[in-house]
């Protein structure tokens, strides 16, 4: 009933949404003119009143220098939000070898070239925060998504050192709810059968992970599986909403949105689904070995007196890290795949025959490991549709001296442009296209010094200058090994049970751009055919 009654409201709220659109955009546009104090072009970095210890580009400014400054800047920062993504692309190749400043809303936002990784990536995070720059990001003040109370070390060192150090024990029940997700979520497919592969895997990939984070009772729920992916939506919608507007306005717009009386809606179900199942493993710890989940995991690291509500908050925070991430992974690797079918999957196919006869016709983690050719195709995808063409995400949160003796000042972002030097075609030859097994061409053949870089982390889960997609170094995703095995056994269970093609005259979709940010066209469709035997 409270939920029937929540929904009442959510839709009522929707209507006044609309109404508070006017104040939205006119808001932006005050807010677009008076935050504009710097000059488009280049943009001199002052630290403390000091003499600039260097300049930044501005990313999407005009060529010509402008006598309206402010107008500049506002034009940049509205098209960043539009197309952000290849604006940072044309920055990038113009100005290698600078740094940039992203127009993003109001953040202090710098792009680093990519040598200062390497000096950058081990820092601790009372100097430089991922966890802090998701949070500000994602507006966790309104959003509810305080990344760094949520992850943090209890958070990291569960999917480090149970989820990933367990993934071999993972794939029996991994493959089981794959099986049965796909009976449930997907359509018969007799005969070729369009399925929108965003909205079908986002289900599918929900059950896989809940499969894991709960256990196999409870991630029979609908409502948990549509918590956890509905409270991720609710929070990127809610905030991509609020970051156009100015901070002071914020307060005053944030109690219409209907995302964020959603997002309580889902904090309370949780609580309701996940609490007296805590309760009662803080009383008797489960003994199977075969039963124990993410649950257990973060009760036992969590002390001697967990605090049953901060693990549910912990669930909600890792489910917002896997599920969308994956689900958009999968739709992309599921277009080139279904764009290609005819040229690599026989191979693939081919390959995981092999693997699984090796093993005595059972999948495990050493037959998912054999599979380079799908391992090297998963990697291709993400390095043409990365989710977004920055990464290394962090907030400075104190001075900090580069080795060259360049300052960033605290508050500040940093990033790096992944998306770009992915596609360096002094790394990859022929950068624009599609190259399948390509890195597993690159494991095997020796390649020339200027090329290592990349040949070292040709694995899906490796992160280099690179290969950035799951960031890098000592904070780079912990969850991405258990990424790569849940796609490599959604993959395989595609291949051995189904034919893929693009709806007739249609070409690979193109992905969506918000800002910096890339994302599979969700109305999209691939047509699957169940393979007779
Ligand atoms: C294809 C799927 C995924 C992608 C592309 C992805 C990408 C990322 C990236 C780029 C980061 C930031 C790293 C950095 O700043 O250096 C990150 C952090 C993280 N990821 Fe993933 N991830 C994926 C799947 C997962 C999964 C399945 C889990 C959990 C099982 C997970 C858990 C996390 C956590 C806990 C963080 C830290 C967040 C924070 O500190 O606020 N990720 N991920």
């Amino acid at each position: 009933m409270d939920i029937i009654e929540n929904w009442t409201k959510v839709a009522i709220s929707e209507h006044l949404i609309s109404l508070t659109g006017t104040l939205v955009i006119s808001t932006i546009l005050t807010f677009a003119i008076f935050s504009a104090r710097n000059p488009p072009g280049i943009y001199s970095v002052k630290e403390g009143g000091k003499k600039a210890q260097y300049d930044a580009v501005l990313v999407g400014a005009p060529e010509e220098k402008s006598s309206w400054p402010w107008l500049a800047e506002m034009r940049a920062k509205l098209r960043y939000m539009v197309e952000g993504h290849y604006l940072m692309f044309a920055a990038f190749k113009k100005n290698t070898g600078r740094i940039l400043r992203a127009p993003l809303a109001d953040y202090r936002f710098y792009i680093l070239p990519p040598h200062y990784m390497e000096e950058l990536k081990s820092l601790p995070t009372s100097v430089m925060s991922s966890s802090v720059s998701v949070e500000e990001y994602l507006l966790g003040k309104y959003t509810t998504m305080q990344a760094h109370k949520i992850m943090g070390d209890i958070t990291w060192n569960v999917i480090r050192n149970h989820l990933t150090q367990k993934l071999g024990t993972l794939v029996q029940p991994l493959d089981e709810t794959c099986k049965m997700a796909y009976e449930v979520e997907l359509p018969d497919c007799e005969d070729w059968t369009p399925v929108l592969v965003h909205d079908v895997f986002l289900e599918i990939v929900g059950h896989m992970t809940s499969r894991i984070l709960v256990g196999k009772e409870l991630a029979k729920s609908s409502l948990l599986r549509h918590t956890y992916s509905d409270f991720a939506t609710c929070v990127f919608v809610a905030s991509s909403l609020l970051k156009i507007l100015p901070s002071i306005v914020r307060p005053l717009v944030a109690p219409f949105l209907p995302q964020l009386w959603r997002i309580k809606l889902h904090h309370r179900n949780l609580r309701k689904i996940l609490l007296p199942g805590i309760r009662k493993r803080l009383q008797e710890p489960t003994s199977d070995p075969g039963e124990r989940n993410m649950l257990d995991w973060l009760i036992e690291a969590s002390g001697p007196n967990p605090d049953e509500l901060s693990i549910v908050e912990r669930q909600m925070g890792i489910s917002f890290a896997a599920v969308h991430t994956t689900t958009n992974h999968m739709s992309n690797v599921l277009f080139d795949l279904a764009a290609r079918w005819d040229e690599y999957a026989p191979e693939l196919i081919a390959e995981y025959r092999e693997a699984l006869v090796e093993d005595g016709g059972v999948l495990s983690k050493t037959t998912i490991a054999k599979l380079s050719k799908l391992d090297s195709f998963m990697k291709e995808s993400m390095r043409l549709n990365p989710p977004s063409s920055l990464a290394f995400n962090r907030k400075v949160l104190c001075n900090h001296t580069l080795n060259d003796g360049k300052v960033l000042p605290a508050s500040c972002w940093i990033a790096v442009a992944a998306g770009p030097l992915m596609l360096s075609d002094s790394q990859f030859p022929n950068p624009l296209v599609f190259d399948g097994f390509r890195y597993h061409r690159m494991r095997q053949q020796e390649l020339p010094d200027s090329q290592l870089a990349v040949a070292k982390t040709s694995h899906f889960t490796s992160t280099g200058v690179y290969s950035l997609v799951f960031g890098h170094g000592r904070y780079s995703c912990p969850g991405r090994f258990f990424a790569g095995l849940e796609s490599k056994i959604m993959l395989v269970n595609i291949l051995e049970k189904y034919e893929l093609r693009l709806p007739e005259g249609t070409e690979r979709p193109k992905n969506l751009v918000y800002a910096d940010a890339l994302v599979p066209d969700p109305t999209k469709a691939v047509e699957f055919r169940k393979l007779t035997k």
